[in-house]
């Protein structure tokens, strides 16, 4: 299928702690569809930020098949995964990640720059992005001279910038009180709208993840419909 974005079949994950395997993705299915936003739910060590970092490929699956935009990641080289991950997919943390030494226009600007795009075009594309999350005002500030709020929706900015096909969250919100954590949230539905692009986030948040079209819980290992785990 051509508009699926991000699909796993039987994707497994274990750790090694010594001689034990700790067995933690146990035959994760997911097909996420172009423009789909998914919320990831489940108790606190199910394995969903492991979900999201093997997804993204920032960790290796233990067993299990792995496609972006159609291509297996286990068939193609370091390099071409890499270049898949930059191209393809925008990931947003707890934490914000902002680097704390430069500014918010230079944070968003960034990944434009790493891809080598002429200085001109990649501040301007930051200062737009910057602008849709409400931070023109801002834009010379640095993450310590931000608020909470503020950090995150930069750090949204620069996720979005260079309009990934996917983004992937990690409890994107829960560094923040309840109304900015809406308003973060919102600001990311929006931009999804606006670029189209997919989104899976995991939350501890049943309010926020109750706005996405689709919500899994992972459980035992694996990813069921949240009518069936009840
Ligand atoms: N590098 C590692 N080595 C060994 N065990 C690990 C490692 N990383 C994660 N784990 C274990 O895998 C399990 C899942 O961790 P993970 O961070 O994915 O859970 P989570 O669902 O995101 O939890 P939370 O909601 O608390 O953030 C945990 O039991 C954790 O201890």
């Amino acid at each position: 299928m051509n508009d699926v974005v991000i699909s796993c079949r039987n994707l497994t994950k274990q750790f090694s702690q010594g001689d034990l395997a700790v067995p933690v993705l146990k035959g994760v299915n997911l097909d996420l569809i172009k423009g789909e936003m998914l919320a990831i739910v489940g108790s606190s060590g199910s394995g969903k930020s492991t979900l999201l970092h093997v997804l993204g490929g920032l960790d290796a699956p233990s067993s299990g098949d792995i496609r972006i935009l159609g291509q297996n990641i286990a068939q193609i080289s370091e390099e071409q995964r890499c270049r898949l991950r930059n191209g393809s997919l925008g990931f947003i943390y707890q934490f914000h990640h902002l680097l704390p030494e430069f500014s918010a226009l230079e944070n968003v600007a960034m990944p434009l720059l790493i891809r080598r795009l002429p200085n001109q075009e990649a501040y301007d594309r930051a200062a737009d992005m910057l602008k849709l999350v409400g931070l023109s005002h801002r834009l010379t500030h640095t993450p310590g001279e931000l608020s909470g709020g503020e950090r995150q929706r930069a750090a949204v900015a620069r996720a979005l910038v260079t309009q990934p096909a996917c983004i992937l969250a990690d409890e994107p919100t829960g560094n923040l009180d309840r109304k900015t954590a809406e308003h973060v949230f919102d600001l990311m539905l929006e931009l999804n709208h606006k670029i189209n692009a997919s989104l899976i986030v995991v939350t501890h948040d049943t309010r926020l993840a109750n706005r996405a079209q689709r919500i899994q819980q992972l459980i035992d290992g694996v990813l069921c419909d949240i009518s069936d785990a009840s």
